[in-house]
């Protein structure tokens, strides 16, 4: 199938002397190509226009979109700005530090940070509390024998970090329904009327926001009980100019929308991939067996390198984020060319994480690859979680939950005398934008 392009758009354009990928629809631009077949995109718009080119994305406008590696660096840039990404997303990110620069932006992610490296994670028991939640899920699957991968994994996700926040199981219901509204700002036309997506996406988020300020109201009111959101909140009210609350809970509201949909979309691609290449699963489940137990610490994390491998594989060669926007402040020099200070960029990591100039046959899934190293992981390894002061998060969180999955998965499906197997076609429905995910269709047995 050819892909999703305008073809009574087919002259070539220049803006600031770049050229302008043809096949741009009048409103939504290249945006149903950018869905559903990016990698083809920028792979032809690389071959016939070039390494620097304009990419159209409807509503959000024109970014130029830059495929050599040396793009990547602009992630540590001073001179690039991350805020628009609020102009993007302003109902869902705004005020939040993944669109903030500078002196705001450390001064916020300095509070949260903490709680995230694996020494607060461990201190947490974050492991611990993972585990058992993980085992049921597993255990679930196995009692049914099949199930959509997409659905059950992004179920499996936010009661993870539902939990992490320390909402209680009673309220998940509630929660479950309030989110999946909230995610409808992603796609909301801009218009506020009852019943349409904008209405009841800011609704959502109002509840959510409401919840969350109860919480760090309860946090402040107990301040010696432990917990992730009673760390953040100590580590804001001690920063040297106290941040207010509305800018914890934006912050708080963006650990829960960080932490779902990229995990989420990770661990069904490491199921399809376990199903689809029986090696790989044998090798997995040789490794369970070994360990004997669903690590919990990260000290613990260094005995399953299989599963480390099948996770940092699986997110090289499916990539939850696939591109990151920015702004140039100055004029900067990209390559051969010279970008105009204002100029909106986009950042395509999917195209860096699959190419050929960083990776040897980049298509082909090898656990060899990290089995196989020597060297410790470099920024470019793992570049799906972007660079410089932005750099995720969440790392060593998924990271953790990546191989507690996997072992529980392998030690579950083994003893039970099962094993993954695929039942669709994966290639159909998959998505790239504004993450990347396979169809939500997708099915998987277990026999
Ligand atoms: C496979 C899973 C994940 C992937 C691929 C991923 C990817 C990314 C990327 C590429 C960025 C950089 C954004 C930018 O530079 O504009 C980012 C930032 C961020 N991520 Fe993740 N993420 C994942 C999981 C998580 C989890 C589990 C959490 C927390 C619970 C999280 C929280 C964040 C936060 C708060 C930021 C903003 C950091 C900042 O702006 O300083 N992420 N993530």
């Amino acid at each position: 199938m050819d892909m999703l392009l305008n073809p009574l758009n087919r002259r070539h354009r220049l803006r600031h002397d770049i050229p302008v990928v043809p096949g741009a629809f009048p409103l939504v631009g290249h945006l149903p190509a950018i869905v559903c077949d990016l990698p083809r995109l920028l792979r032809r718009a690389e071959s016939t226009l070039g390494s620097h080119f304009w990419l159209d994305f409807g509503p959000a406008g024109h970014q130029m979109t830059c495929v050599d590696p040396d793009a990547f660096a602009l992630l540590r840039h001073k001179d690039v700005s991350s805020a628009l990404i609020e102009e993007i997303a302003p109902e869902l990110l705004g005020g939040t530090l993944v669109a903030q620069d500078g002196g705001a932006h450390r001064q916020a992610r300095d509070a949260i940070k903490a709680a995230f490296v694996p020494k607060g994670l461990t201190q947490a028991g974050i492991g611990d509390l993972f585990a058992p939640v993980i085992w049921a899920r597993v255990q679930a699957w196995r009692d049914r024998g099949d199930v959509t991968i997409l659905r059950e994994t992004g179920d499996l996700m936010l009661k993870l970090i539902f939990s992490l926040m320390g909402i209680p199981a009673q309220d998940l219901p509630g929660w479950h329904r309030k989110y999946r509204q909230l995610l409808q700002l992603i796609v909301a036309p801009p218009v506020d009327l009852p019943g349409l997506p904008l209405r009841r996406g800011r609704a959502a988020r109002d509840w959510i926001d409401a919840q969350l300020r109860q919480f760090v109201r309860d946090a402040r009111a107990h301040a010696a009980r432990t917990g992730l959101i009673n760390d953040m909140v100590s580590a804001f009210d001690r920063s040297d100019d106290a941040l207010s609350d509305d800018v914890l809970v934006a912050n708080i509201r963006l650990l829960l929308l960080g932490g779902h949909e990229t995990t989420a979309s990770t661990m069904a691609w490491m199921v399809i991939e376990l199903a689809r290449q029986p090696v790989l699963w044998d090798a997995l489940v040789e490794e369970a067996q070994r360990v004997g137990a669903v690590p919990t610490r990260h000290a613990d994390l260094a005995q399953c390198p299989v599963a480390e491998a099948l996770f940092r594989e699986t997110l090289r060669l499916h990539p939850a984020v696939t591109l990151l926007p920015r702004r140039a402040l100055q004029e900067l020099q990209l390559g051969q060319r010279r970008i105009p200070a204002g100029t909106h960029l986009c950042i395509p990591l999917l195209h860096f994480s699959t190419s050929a100039l960083l990776h040897e046959a980049p298509d082909q899934f090898r656990l060899a690859r990290w089995l196989q190293r020597t060297e410790p992981i470099r920024p470019v390894d793992m570049l799906q979680f972007g660079t410089g002061p932005h750099v995720c998060i969440g790392y060593h969180l998924v990271w953790l939950e990546m191989v507690q999955f996997c072992i529980a998965l392998a030690l579950t499906m083994h003893k039970a005398g099962v094993r993954p197997r695929l039942l669709s076609d994966v290639e159909k429905g998959r998505r790239y934008y504004p993450t990347g995910h396979p169809s939500m269709k997708v099915r998987i047995g277990f026999s």
